[in-house]
């Protein structure tokens, strides 16, 4: 989860703070599998660090009762409430604990000590795309194609449920030991009827509308589409600048460059996402995300095939020491953590649902 920042890095009010038009109750059917408070930490033998974020880590860690390897997200309260974060962090869990899709990564409990948060997920071993990315320098347009495919539908399962993910950038989007996608950092994810305010997402991938502080829809998360599919076919984002107050300006002056060896098909299909004019962006018109899945880029796309992961990957991650395996992940400085204390807690009133 990226920290809401304006404009300059000066810190967004919370969303509740916020005027909103929030669905009342989800329309999602509930995950009774997904429990609060059911596990601890004892249940669990933490090991290494996956990943780093603003509020805390992701560690890799190995249930003692059945052997299983899960990832744990941890999050500072102190942290989460100094960065006015409470209600992301709670909207985080409701819509972990909703969400059931094979692009989805998979929530199956929380808990909380005094001084932490814990949400615990599957663990997916293939390490990050934007690793993968990184390494690749670029995708050949077929394999950037199958990324945005899974992507798609992930999005287009989201917003069938009201839920805008908001946070859509490479970094975000894991592959599994087969090489298929999971969706992970619900922090900025909101479940909304119709429009929302706030600023947040990662500065290269936010649509103009969010920057310019308007009213927005699940259609930022299409124009975030546009941007990844971009950068996985030319390396780089199309609004790449130095500061994120030079790349809001690109944003806001939107033209993109497409490189030369841009497949015609992608620039005709970028061109309509990455679009500032909302009665034209692909995905936010009548038929919805259908005329995405239908833009002749995707023509050779079997989406039911694609969706019960029923077409072979074009890259399976080097899992070479088995389950539990990490060696796709970066390693993190491992330090000496406080989890599992018990003492006060001032924060106890802002997380009641973990
Ligand atoms: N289920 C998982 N399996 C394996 N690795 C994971 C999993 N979830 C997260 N990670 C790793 O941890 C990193 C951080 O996770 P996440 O983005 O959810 O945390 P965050 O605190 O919201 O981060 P940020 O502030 O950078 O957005 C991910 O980029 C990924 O590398």
């Amino acid at each position: 989860m990226n920290v809401d920042t304006g404009i300059g890095g000066t810190p967004m009010v919370a969303e509740g703070q916020q005027q909103q038009q929030q669905v009342p109750r989800s329309q999602l059917p509930q995950r009774s599998v997904v429990s609060k408070g059911k596990y601890t930490l004892h249940d669990f033998q933490v090991m290494r660090t996956l990943g780093t974020g603003s509020f805390g880590r992701v560690h890799l860690v190995r249930s003692v009762h059945n052997g299983r390897y899960y990832a744990i997200k941890v999050l500072k309260k102190q942290q989460v409430v100094r960065m006015k974060q409470i209600e992301h962090t709670n909207d985080e869990r409701r819509m972990l604990k909703l969400v059931e899709h094979p692009f989805l990564i998979r929530m199956w409990g929380t808990f909380q000590d005094s001084r932490n948060l814990f949400m615990v997920m599957d663990y997916i071993e293939g390490g990050e795309l934007f690793s993968l990315l990184r390494k690749s320098q670029r995708f050949p347009n077929p394999v950037a194609k199958f990324y945005a495919a899974e992507v798609t539908l992930g999005l287009e399962y989201l917003h069938s449920h009201n839920i805008i993910y908001r946070d859509l950038k490479p970094e975000n989007i894991l592959l599994d030991r087969n090489g298929h996608i999971k969706i992970t950092d619900f922090g900025f994810a909101k479940e909304v009827d119709t429009v929302t305010w706030t600023l947040c997402g990662p500065p290269d991938y936010i649509a103009p509308e969010v920057i310019a502080t308007k009213p927005y829809n699940k259609s930022v998360d299409w124009w975030s589409l546009g941007v990844l599919i971009f950068e996985m076919l030319a390396g780089y984002t199309p609004f790449y600048d130095t500061t994120p107050m030079k790349t809001y300006e690109k944003i806001l002056q939107g033209k993109v460059v497409y490189p030369t060896f841009f497949h015609p098909d992608v620039v005709d299909l970028l061109g309509k996402l990455i679009t500032a004019d909302l009665t034209r962006r692909i995905g936010n018109l009548q038929s919805g995300s259908k005329d995405i899945k239908c833009h002749p880029w995707f023509s050779e796309v079997v989406w039911e095939k694609l969706l019960a992961k029923d077409i072979e990957t074009p890259y399976e991650p080097p899992i070479t020491t088995g389950i539990g395996d990490t060696s796709l992940f970066d390693q993190y400085p491992e330090e000496q953590f406080d989890y599992g204390i018990h003492c006060e807690d001032p924060y106890q009133e802002y997380f009641t649902e973990f």
